[in-house]
C-alpha cells in the first residue's frame, strides 16, 4: 500500500490517494468524519477550527460503501478557501489591485526561509500554505481508513497527550487503547488524567497572553499486534524505523522513542530485556515490555508503546528577530494566524500515521487483494505462531 496526499492550507481542497489497499472492507464514514472532528478539537487552537468543518468525500476505489481493490480517493474542502480564493486561485492571475498577503519575513521554526531559498520563492506564502499542518487533515482520514481494516483483525491504538510544556499530565500506569479512548472523551486536552484539566487550560490561556506557544509529549499504545511485522533482514524493513520516519515526518515532532526510550540507556541488560514466556493458552509472551513491543525491527507480540516530542509552535504573537528576504532589512518575523498549542490535534495525527504503518506491515506480510483471504491468512498465521 502506498499513499499521497496533496493540497495548499488555503487552496480549494486537500487530496489524497491511497493505491494497494484489499477489496472487500465496509467501510465507516461517520467514523472517519469523527476522527476529522476530533482532529479540529484541542484547547489551544487557533480561530481557523471555526471556520472548517473538515468531513471527508470519496470519490473513487469505493463503491457502495465497500472498497474495490482500486486506488481509493479522498477529498477534504478547505472552508476558509472562499477568504482566499484570488490570493489562492491555483490558475487565474490575480488583479493588481489586490493584496496578496505575500510573506517576507520568515518566521524561525518554520520551513519560510528555507523553502523560499531552496524553491527561489519571492513570495514565503508559496512555502507556508503546503508546508503548513493543514495537511495533516487527509492523514488522519487515511489514518483512519487503515485503523479501521486494523480493527477487523483486533488490533486496536489510541494516543494521548502525556505531557504539555512543563505539566506532566499523564498516570504512572501503562493504559491500553480501549482505557485511553474512555479517559480522553472526558476532556478537551485528550489527557488520561481529569485532575490536571483546570491547570493546563490556565496555563495555555497565560501562555497565549503572553504571545508564546508550547509543545509536549505524546504517547501511542497499539494492542493484538501480532509478532512478526516487520523484519529484521535489511534496514529498510524495520518496522519500528518505518513507524519513527512517518512519526518525525510530520509537521513540529522533534523526537521518537519506543519502551522506555532513553531510560534504557542507563541501565544494565538485565533490567531492560524483557524475560520470555510460553503458556499453552497464550502462546509466548513477556513478563515486562521495556523495549515496547519492538525486537530486531520486529513487533514481537507485547503492546506497542511508541512516546513522541513535540516542538512549540513557531507562529509568535511576539515574534523573534527576522531579516527581509527582499529589503534585508531586520524586523520582526511575520505573523500568520495560529495555534498557541496543537498537541491535542497532534496526537491523533500520531496515532493515525501508525495505523497507516501498521496497515502498510499487515498488507505486506498477508494477502493486500481481498479482506476476507486477509482475514483466513491472519488467523492462520496467529494460530500458527502461537505453538512456534
Ligand atoms: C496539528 C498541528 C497544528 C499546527 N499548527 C500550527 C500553527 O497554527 N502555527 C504554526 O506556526 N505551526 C503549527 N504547527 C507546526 C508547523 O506546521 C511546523 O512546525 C512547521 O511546518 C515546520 O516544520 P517542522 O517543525 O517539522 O520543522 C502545527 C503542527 C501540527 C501537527
Ligand atoms: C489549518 C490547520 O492548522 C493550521 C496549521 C498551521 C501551520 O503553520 O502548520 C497554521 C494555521 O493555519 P491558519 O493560518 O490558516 O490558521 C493552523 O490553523 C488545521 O490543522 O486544520
Amino acid at each position: 500500500m502506498i499513499y499521497f496526499t496533496a493540497g495548499e492550507s488555503h487552496g480549494p481542497e486537500l487530496t489524497g490517494i491511497i493505491e494497494g489497499f484489499p477489496a472487500g472492507l465496509r467501510l465507516s464514514i461517520d467514523d472517519l468524519n469523527q476522527k476529522l472532528s476530533d482532529r479540529q478539537k484541542g484547547y489551544g487552537r487557533g480561530y481557523r477550527q471555526k471556520i472548517e468543518h473538515d468531513q471527508v468525500r470519496i470519490s473513487s476505489g469505493v463503491r457502495h460503501g465497500v472498497t474495490l481493490g482500486s486506488p481509493i480517493t479522498l477529498k477534504i474542502a478547505n472552508i476558509d478557501h472562499k477568504h482566499w480564493g484570488e490570493i489562492m486561485d491555483p490558475l487565474n492571475p490575480p488583479d493588481p489591485e489586490i493584496n496578496l498577503r505575500e510573506v517576507k519575513y520568515p518566521r524561525p521554526g518554520h520551513a519560510d526561509l528555507v523553502g523560499g531559498m531552496k524553491y527561489g520563492h519571492r513570495d514565503l506564502r508559496n512555502v507556508l500554505e503546503r508546508s503548513s499542518a493543514r495537511e495533516t487533515a487527509m492523514r488522519v482520514a487515511i489514518g483512519a481508513v487503515c485503523a479501521q481494516l486494523l480493527s477487523q483483525l483486533d488490533i486496536q491504538l489510541a494516543g494521548y497527550v502525556r505531557q504539555i510544556g512543563t505539566i506532566d499530565a499523564d498516570t504512572d500506569q501503562l493504559l491500553m487503547p480501549e482505557q485511553i479512548e474512555q479517559e480522553i472523551r472526558q476532556n478537551d486536552l485528550r489527557i488520561v488524567n481529569q485532575d490536571k484539566v483546570e491547570a493546563i487550560h490556565e496555563y495555555i490561556d497565560q501562555t497565549k497572553k503572553a504571545g508564546n506557544t508550547l509543545g509536549g509529549v505524546i504517547r501511542v499504545v497499539a494492542e493484538n499486534v501480532p509478532a512478526g511485522l516487520g523484519s529484521y533482514t535489511s534496514w529498510n524493513e524495520k518496522l519500528d524505523a518505518k513507524i519513527a520516519a512517518a512519526v518525525i515526518g510530520i509537521n513540529a515532532m522533534k523526537g521518537v522513542t519506543f519502551g522506555d526510550g532513553f531510560d534504557l540507556a542507563a541501565k544494565p541488560g538485565s533490567e531492560v530485556m524483557d524475560p520470555i514466556y510460553w503458556e499453552a493458552d497464550q502462546g509466548w509472551f513477556r513478563s515486562s515490555n521495556h523495549l515496547g513491543g519492538f525486537e530486531g525491527g520486529m513487533t514481537n507480540g507485547m503492546p506497542l508503546v511508541i512516546n513522541v516530542a513535540m516542538k512549540p509552535i513557531p507562529t509568535l504573537y511576539k515574534p523573534l528577530h527576522s531579516v527581509s528576504i527582499d529589503t534585508k532589512e531586520e524586523n520582526k518575523a511575520s505573523i500568520e494566524r495560529s495555534d498557541v498549542t496543537a498537541i491535542v490535534p497532534a496526537s491523533l495525527v500520531i496515532e493515525s500515521v501508525v495505523a497507516i504503518e501498521l496497515a502498510k506491515a499487515v498488507l505486506d506480510t498477508f494477502d493486500s487483494s481481498n479482506m476476507e483471504r486477509l482475514k483466513r491468512q491472519y488467523r492462520a498465521y496467529c494460530d500458527e505462531l502461537k505453538n512456534y
